[in-house]
């Protein structure tokens, strides 16, 4: 797909326009809440167009939720032709809410022609090093903004609290946590007796996986958030500095997504045992993400399936929460633990209007 550079020719806005990238569960949320919120009288930028994989819709209506359906439900996808259609310019917010490479791969240069860049899709700060500071490097150029609280914890305070205390002058020494709202969802739920893959199927269900469960169940969306959580924290880590151990079997990862669905309860006896051996020791199951610097300077980062004794810090939570722990100059004995749901249309699309409000407020 060729998604060509914003047209940096295009004038500024009188006023400030969204365009929405991306019509799934996230999109879907976005425009229920920019609805509601409208309704309830709040000024928001308006919403000036849809995009997916099929086409790009201006609205010129008050009714983005039909234009939204619209898309959705229109036929044969056109993926290179939607960018043509698409006007947004220097001050306009583009929202992604897409899990696109492509996409992300644009963030900077739309960035560079003075959109401001609002994102669920943890592509464009969370993977190559390159990328990442090529966003940062189109943001100090220009100025416009790069609204990233989707993309850790789906909104929670955590990527504000790390650079705060960074720009406080703290040294983060070690954040630790369950960094997944799905895979939480999964350890709170699997009781080692219905099948495991059927929780999958309940948590895909709900929207708190990535469209491709896989992307979750190996490790490689939490990945994507120790990148970006380090570099909030000011460390230029880069994809291969994260160790991460998959929970996918090695046949399923090949697969189209569909046959991997087919195929799923393949993972069931691999985390029955998991859970059995937990459970012996009267510990519980938690997937946990974390970077730390060790006594002699080294820093490490890792990712996998651990079994802690259920009094553990780290243990607590339910449901889809994200449970994190932050350890720093001031926060050196008892981390500061920041806890709450991780996952779910409706705290994503929370987390995407508070960067644009953020935006519209600086405009
Ligand atoms: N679910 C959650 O709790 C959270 C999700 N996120 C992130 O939100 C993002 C979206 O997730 P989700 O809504 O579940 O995903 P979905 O698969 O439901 O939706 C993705 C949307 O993106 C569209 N899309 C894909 N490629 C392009 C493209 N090139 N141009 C335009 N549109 C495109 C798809 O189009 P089409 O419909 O035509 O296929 C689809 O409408 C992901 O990056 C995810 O990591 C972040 C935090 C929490
Ligand atoms: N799939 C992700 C969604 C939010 O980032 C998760 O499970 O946490």
């Amino acid at each position: 797909m060729n998604v060509s550079p914003l047209r940096a020719s295009h004038p500024v806005p009188a006023s400030q326009r969204i365009t929405l990238l991306g019509t799934g569960t996230v999109g879907r949320a976005f425009v229920a809440r920019h609805v509601a919120l409208n309704a309830r009288g709040m000024t928001l930028p308006p919403l000036a167009g849809i995009a997916n994989t099929r086409g790009f819709s201006r609205i010129d209506c008050d009714c983005p939720n039909a234009v939204l359906n619209q898309l959705r439900d229109s036929e044969a996808p056109s993926a290179s032709e939607w960018i043509a259609d698409a006007v947004f310019g220097p001050g306009d917010i583009v929202v992604d809410a897409s899990a696109s490479d492509v996409i992300a791969q644009q963030h900077a240069g739309w960035l560079r022609g003075g959109a401001h860049v609002v994102t669920a899709c943890k592509l464009g700060a969370g993977t190559s090093r390159v990328r990442w500071q090529d966003i940062r490097d189109a943001q100090a150029e220009t100025g416009a903004r790069y609204g990233d609280s989707a993309t850790v914890g789906a909104g929670l305070p955590l990527l504000r609290t790390l650079r705060e205390l960074a720009a406080g002058g703290d040294r983060i020494t070690a954040v630790a946590g369950v960094l997944s709202g799905s895979l939480a969802y999964l350890m709170n739920n699997f009781d080692g007796m219905r099948p495991f893959s059927s929780f999958v199927h309940a948590a895909h269900a709900a929207g708190y996986t990535e469209p491709d469960p896989r992307d979750d169940l190996s490790g490689e969306d939490v990945r994507r958030k120790v990148l970006i959580l380090a570099r909030a924290a000011g460390l230029a880590l880069d994809v291969e500095d994260v160790q991460v151990d998959s929970l996918v079997p090695l046949g399923l990862q090949p697969l189209s997504r569909a046959a991997f669905f087919e195929r799923l309860p393949e993972i069931d006896a691999q985390m029955r045992a998991k859970f059995a051996r937990a459970h012996k020791k009267g510990e519980v199951l938690k997937h946990i993400g974390r970077f730390e610097f060790l006594t002699d300077g080294t820093l490490i980062a890792r990712v996998g399936l651990t079994s802690l004794p259920a009094s553990h810090a780290l243990a607590a939570g339910a449901g889809t929460d994200n449970r994190v722990a932050i350890w720093t100059d001031r926060y050196c004995e008892n981390p500061l633990v920041i806890q709450g749901p991780g996952a779910g249309p409706e705290v994503t699309a929370g987390a995407l209007l508070d960067d644009v409000l953020t935006i519209q407020r600086h405009h």
